[in-house]
């Protein structure tokens, strides 16, 4: 993909201050406690916030200020995370809001497919008009006034307003290629596209809304976080509630010990207990969480995956199994009919006059290819629909596997060779081995065959040949499926087609497994029987016999090109169609899960850590004892819990950008990298308060 629409990523770890300062009005908005709420720790950091103001204008003191001023910051530094995680989005939603002017829409009466366009009553509407179900006619140079599919026609058109790419691409009835966007343009040709979007919900809204931030709701993950965060918060809060007492009691013991702006005979300030609560409770993590959400979708964004949900990129982190469908997905998906292979005693011509004519109305590519191959072959010439007024035709289905038609005394049938064969059984005809042979050839080539075959009145049905229709695997597949397998990820493929032409595909492209001659309801169950025991399933597809297996699988992840049926059902959309995107979808997923658990494990690991940096040396006056614990050596007590709230507020900053930019991710073992993520954060969040507090104490005792 190119990056036109795509604002500047944050780059090599370094957070370019301007954002931040770009940010800073929507960081202070933040602070209005109805919205702030929602973050119950950096809740508690206002309060205590506001509290410490009062106190500080009731007694003012340099240290009253000092600290209040700073705990205003931590929660500032906190909405300013998130502040910058959003605003990535906003650039962005300002491109796609371009592509959104109000077009007018040519909208046709009473259409019926085949029929020529003029016969048709036409209106032109504003494209705000347009309602569910309706037909509009687009030609080249027109906007797409409305999301849907394409009902009649080919079209090159021009994607590049949602999906940055400046390549035109092909839009054609039938198909799995059928849906198209509003807001994009045709290029060449005419269409006939039915709407299928609800007004006011079109594909771009939805764009928006979520590339802004405005649709995401907590994810099940960041809900039980919140809980935890929640909880410790409180154990917190009675922590250092229960210090007052003891504080009181050790002073009066201990009367001769120095009062300090700390601790007197009253006990400890309430500047220092609110100073203490917010050092101990988990503000790192708080501050941080959402925009660690954020930065997730928007990496999605950046690579043009469109997650629908947030659910679905954590459940990408933890897939265990990969359903792909082979036409389109692994195959490049313009299946062309190459070759007419007749029975003994039929004649290519008219095999191929047969498939001609079955295939009249077939809007399919395949179909499409057959009435051009025989075109080009035998000189054929395609016979219009209105001049066959006795034809009935018959569409293809994935359920029936044919498709054909009948004209008075003649019926025609093309399709899967066994759902064929089974017609002509039924007809009274015997399928010859011939055709058995013809069909096992193609299909284990990799080639999808087509048997054709006739039923005329008073005689048995009988089997004229077979279509060699070819498919040509996509570049780079084995590789990629290569690293799923050690990213511990199964690859199975499921297909409509025939098990030899499956299992042709399955070893040239390298998958573990593969389903075939499989029924939309087949592809369910086997989504079903995965997930049983909790294995997370993800699947791509983008036909519209996908959408229900689409719908059920953890992660859906629709072809852009795909119908609207499957980008309808699935929960993630990608505007490239590279079925192997899933690869990426999965790392951002487990990075998304690991950055989380990696700053969970350094925020924890930090509170615990400045809490044997402050109360040694908060006590070190009334316990002499203590100061054999007091190994920083602060120069006072009320520096040391200066010091403290400061580094705690600080911190938030230094991690926004490996909050936004994730930590790294390498293709390895779960429990390898938890250890190894264990020992760096949390390690890290041991040693770095001392060190950083004991810096910001000498800065402050310099200062002083
Ligand atoms: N236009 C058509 N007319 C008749 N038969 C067709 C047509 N298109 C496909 N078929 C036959 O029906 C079978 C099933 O098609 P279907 O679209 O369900 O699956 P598929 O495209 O082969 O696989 P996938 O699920 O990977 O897309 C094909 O393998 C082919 O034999
Ligand atoms: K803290
Ligand atoms: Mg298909």
């Amino acid at each position: 993909m190119t990056a036109t629409t795509t604002p500047g990523r944050i780059g090599g770890g370094l957070l370019d201050p301007k954002q931040l300062w770009k940010s800073l009005p929507d960081a202070l908005l933040k602070l209005n406690p109805r919205t702030l709420w929602r973050n119950p720790v950096m809740f508690i950091v206002e309060i205590g916030a506001v509290f410490t103001t009062v106190l500080a204008i009731g007694d003012p003191s340099l240290f009253a200020w000092l600290i209040t001023i700073w705990l205003w910051l931590t929660v500032l530094s906190a909405n300013l995370a998130e502040a910058v995680a959003e605003g990535r989005g906003k650039a962005q939603a300002a491109t796609l809001r371009a592509a959104k002017r109000d077009t007018m829409a040519l909208r046709l009466a009473e259409w019926t497919p085949g029929q020529d366009r003029t016969r048709y009553r036409e209106e032109s509407v504003a494209a705000s008009e347009l309602r569910q179900g309706d037909v509009v006619y687009v030609e080249a140079g027109q906007t797409i006034p409305g999301d849907g599919d394409v009902v009649e026609g080919i079209a090159s058109v021009d994607e590049s307003a949602i999906t940055g790419e400046s390549a035109p691409v092909i839009r054609e009835s039938g198909g799995d290629r059928s849906a198209v966007t509003g807001g994009t343009k045709v290029l060449s040709d005419r269409i006939v596209v039915k709407i299928t979007q609800k007004p006011g919900e079109s594909f771009i809204d939805r764009m928006i809304a979520l590339v802004e931030g405005a649709s995401r709701q907590k994810t099940p993950n960041e809900i039980a976080l919140n809980i935890l965060l929640a909880a410790l918060t409180i154990i917190f809060l009675f922590a250092v509630v229960t210090l007052q007492p003891m504080a009181i009691f050790a002073k009066a013991f201990q009367g001769a010990a120095p009062d300090t702006a700390a601790l007197n005979a009253d006990g400890i300030s309430g500047i220092v207990l609110v100073s203490l609560l917010v050092c101990l409770i988990p503000t790192t993590i708080g501050a941080l969480l959402s925009a660690i959400g954020i930065a997730g979708m928007d990496r999605l964004v950046q690579r043009n995956v469109l997650a629908m949900s947030g659910r679905a990129v954590e459940a990408a982190g933890d897939v265990n199994t990969l359903l792909l469908d082979k036409t389109g997905t692994i195959t490049l998906g313009n299946r062309q009919a190459s070759e007419f292979l007749p029975v003994e005693g039929v004649t290519p011509e008219t095999l191929a006059d047969a498939a001609q004519l079955s295939s009249l109305a077939d809007e399919t590519p395949e179909g499409r290819s057959i009435v051009v191959l025989a075109k080009q072959d035998y000189e054929l010439r395609a016979r219009a629909e209105g001049v066959m007024p006795n034809a009935t035709f018959v569409p293809f289905s994935a359920e029936t596997r044919m498709s054909g038609v009948d004209l008075t005394d003649r019926r025609i049938r093309k399709g899967a060779a066994a759902a064929v064969m089974k017609w002509v059984r039924e007809n009274g005809g015997h399928p010859t081995e011939e055709v058995g042979d013809t069909v096992d050839a193609i299909a284990g080539s990799g080639g999808t065959p087509l048997v054709v075959a006739e039923h005329v009145e008073g005689q048995p049905a009988r089997a004229l040949g077979v279509v060699h229709l070819k498919d040509v695997v996509k570049a780079g597949m084995r590789e990629r499926f290569d690293e799923m397998r050690r990213m511990g990820i199964r690859t199975v493929m499921i297909t409509g087609d025939n098990p030899r032409t499956a299992k042709a595909i399955a070893d040239e492209a390298g998958v573990d497994d593969f389903l075939a001659e499989a029924k939309p309801e087949d592809k369910m169950a086997l989504i079903k029987k995965e997930q049983e025991g909790g294995r997370l399933v993800a699947m791509t597809g983008d036909g519209t016999n996908d959408a229900p297996a689409l719908a059920q699988a953890d992660v859906g992840v629709a072809m852009n090109t795909g119908t609207s049926a499957a980008k309808e059902a699935g929960n993630m959309v990608d505007l490239d169609s590279d079925p192997t995107k899933l690869i990426e979808i999965v790392e951002i997923g487990k990075q998304l899960l690991i950055t989380r658990g990696a700053l969970t494990t350094f925020s924890i690991a930090n509170d615990i850590a400045k809490y044997f940096a402050i109360i040694p040396a908060m006590f070190a006056g009334i316990y002499p004892s203590l100061d054999a614990l007091n190994i920083m050596r602060l120069s006072s007590p009320e520096s040391a819990i200066l010091s403290a709230v400061v580094f705690n507020a600080l911190i938030i900053v230094a991690l926004i950008p490996l909050a936004l930019r994730g930590v790294r991710y390498r293709p390895s073992s779960a429990s390898k990298l938890l250890t190894r993520n264990l020992w760096i954060y949390g390690l890290g969040g041991i040693v770095v308060p001392f060190v950083g507090i004991k810096i910001i104490d000498l800065i402050i005792q310099g200062i002083f």
